[in-house]
């Protein structure tokens, strides 16, 4: 709710004279503080304040709840000797609060700010969101809304339940003033969603938690750590969640990382929300572009340059088409091979790849067939070597290569890799070296079922062993049931392996919790898919809906029907995760991890020109998984296009 200049006017006056009626001897800063957050409390906002003001502090002077959070204010222009046991007992009394779907609220939900001229040291660094008073206003902004209404005022109930030395103050608005707007326009969502969407903002998850989520936030690891699960069971929140957590306990930057180039933008932004304190030492990078500035600081020098490994690998396919195609005659296959078998496992010899389980490739080759695949692969290594080129699995193996040499100089207390799934193990093989070793360092997070590059490993192979550190996520909170039943009915294979050889759970044994949604299907040719795709994004909110494709050129196409048809697109290789109005458009490979609320899926016809069996039946599974990770990035809405005719 804005308030006018007069009401405004009148509740600061109202709180200025309660605040000096219960506490006559506060300091000018406190009292000016104070003023500001009692003021608020006339715009829906609830605040609670220690009875026993001005008394400093082994607890925060007040608990501001509200729709952007729950935060534990202490007021200070010296940093408080111990932060810890404010934010003990913060995160002790919202604790065993529960929420609706038998959600708590999560320890790591509370921001603990400290109002004042107050510096971070190392001590206490990342523990507390240090705020100068001329930016307090930051603590109502509105755009972060993250609890309906009625879940804030539930929850600052139950917290004054729990803090008896605290009491609430609240002034009211001199007339009435118009309702605040809610979360969302009308016109932004489809009517019978509006209710639904208005109970569940998008990031209550910020503040609520299932219990199992909770425990996992909190428990200490001695090793490296994993979390799977299927689609939308929230693995990547509480790997966020944990960060905060750990952040808060320990000092040391903390990377959050994944394959996905454009991910670590995404959840950067989230968590800036959840954990502003640590926005400065946390970093948000995909793992090449970490590897590149690695190499570039150490000054070693790598040629990486995406035209000549085309090259260096059209030159070895001339060479080497005719002994591959008696096996299979598709180039694709064999580039994945080398790809992701050879070069993604970091593989130096043919001895090495006589050896090896290819996991996840259906074709079995034999001792003299690999023979030929690896004179392929040197073929392509030396077209590199000649002209003085390197590839992204170098880089990798560079990087870990130079940290083998010298470890970096200030060591990560956390790093967090996102969809490991899709990692290669040169890539986990960095990350173990990256984290080093140590508590609570590594948490891998990943889910098997929803691999979208062939090639595979098990976390051992890696040398990164999780035994007895492997959680299971089961409880959907993403997609409502309508969704979850269109994703259910892709065979995406009825059993997954947990990333490290044991049964994991697959989306079809996934617990709903949000009913409703609505999952609709259309067929039809190429000529028609621009009407269709323009009469379904109607009344849909466009800022929230993504266009999935599964190959580049398809995304491409559907952007120009869009975009000739007037309507908005922004590609996804630069969203961000901030909002707009624009709809998301591009493949699964970039709409991994995300989530919108509505989706369409556009499929057409498959260029599939993989001839034997065993490649036919691994490009048919691969397309399955590549189709459930498009279905479960919808909350609300999917529509699935299938267009018809030649490829
Ligand atoms: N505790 C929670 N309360 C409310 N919503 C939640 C909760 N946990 C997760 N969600 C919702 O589920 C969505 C998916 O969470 P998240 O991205 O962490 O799942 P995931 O398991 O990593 O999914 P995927 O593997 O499909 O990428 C979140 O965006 C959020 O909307």
């Amino acid at each position: 709710m804005v308030l006018s200049a007069h009401a405004k006017r009148h509740v600061q006056r109202q709180a200025s004279e309660l605040l000096a009626k219960h506490f006559p001897t506060l300091d000018p800063l406190r009292r000016n503080v104070l003023n500001e957050l009692v003021s608020h409390t006339a715009e829906g906002w609830h605040l609670l304040l220690r009875a026993d003001l001005p008394r400093s502090a082994d607890r925060a002077d007040a608990f501001l709840v509200g729709r952007t959070g729950v935060f534990a204010v202490v007021v200070a222009d010296q940093p408080p000797e111990q932060v810890q046991p404010v934010l003990r007992h913060a995160e002790e009394r919202f604790a065993s609060i529960r929420g609706s779907q038998g959600r708590l609220v999560a320890p790591t939900a509370i921001t603990l700010v400290v109002v004042g001229g107050v510096k971070r040291s190392p001590r206490n660094s990342g523990a507390f969101w240090a705020l100068p008073v001329a930016d307090l206003d930051q603590l109502f902004r509105r755009g972060d809304t993250r609890l309906p209404r009625r879940q804030a005022d539930d929850l600052a109930r139950a917290a004054n339940d729990r803090l008896p030395d605290y009491s609430f103050f609240v002034v009211q608005p001199p007339e009435r003033e118009p309702e605040p707007e809610g979360l969302l326009a009308a016109q932004d969502v489809t009517e019978g969603q509006l209710a639904a969407a208005l109970e569940r903002p998008f990031e209550s998850w910020m503040t609520f938690l299932h219990p199992q989520q909770h425990a996992v936030v909190k428990r200490d690891y001695g090793g490296p750590a994993r979390i799977s699960g299927p689609a939308g069971t929230g693995k990547t929140v509480v790997a966020l969640h944990r960060m905060r957590h750990v952040g808060r306990r320990n000092v040391g930057p903390l990377l959050f990382t994944t394959f996905v180039r454009t991910l670590p933008a995404v959840h950067e932004s989230a968590f800036r929300q959840l954990a502003p304190e640590l926005a400065e030492r946390a970093e948000f990078q995909n793992l090449h572009s970490w590897a590149r500035t690695l190499l570039v600081h150490r000054e070693v020098e790598l040629n990486v340059n995406p035209a000549a490994i085309d090259n260096a690998f059209a030159r070895a396919w001339l060479r080497h088409r005719g002994a591959l195609q008696e096996i299979e005659p598709a180039y694709d296959y064999w580039h994945t091979e080398v790809d992701r078998v050879i070069k993604g496992r970091g593989l130096r010899t043919l001895a090495e790849y006589k050896q090896i389980l290819r996991r996840g490739r259906r074709l079995a080759l034999g001792d003299a067939q690999r023979e030929r695949v690896w004179s392929f692969y040197e073929s392509y290594r030396d077209n590199l070597v000649a002209r003085g080129a390197h590839d992204y699995h170098d880089m990798l193996i560079a990087a870990h290569a130079e940290l083998v040499r010298q470890p970096l100089e200030s060591p990560y207390a956390m790093v967090v890799v996102d969809e490991v799934q899709d990692v290669t193990l040169t890539g986990l093989r960095l990350l173990r070296e990256i984290a080093g070793d140590g508590q609570n360092r590594l948490l891998l997070v990943g889910d098997g079922q929803q691999q979208v590059y062939p090639g595979g490993w098990r976390l051992s192979d890696a040398g990164i062993p999780v035994q007895g550190r492997g959680e299971v996520l089961k409880v959907n909170y993403r997609n409502r049931s309508g969704i979850l039943d269109f994703a259910r009915r892709i065979d995406a294979g009825n059993s997954v392996d947990d990333l490290d050889g044991a049964a994991g759970v697959v989306l079809r044994d996934a617990e709903v919790v949000n009913a409703g949604g609505r999952a609709e299907t259309w067929t039809g040719r190429r000529t028609d898919l621009a009407a269709a795709l323009v009469d379904t994004l109607r009344p849909l909110p466009h800022g929230h809906t993504a266009l999935i494709t599964f190959t580049k050129h398809d995304a491409d196409e559907c952007r120009r029907l869009l975009e000739s048809a007037g309507v908005p697109t922004q590609s996804l290789e630069h969203h961000t995760g901030e909002p707009d109005d624009r709809v998301k458009v591009g493949t699964v490979h970039r709409a991994k991890g995300l989530d919108f609320r509505a989706v369409l899926a556009v499929q057409f016809p498959a260029l599939d020109s993989a001839n034997s069996d065993a490649a036919r039946r691994e490009a048919a599974e691969l397309r399955d998984r590549q189709r459930l990770v498009a279905a479960t990035r919808a909350r609300d809405f999917l529509w699935w296009g299938v267009v018809e005719g030649a490829a």
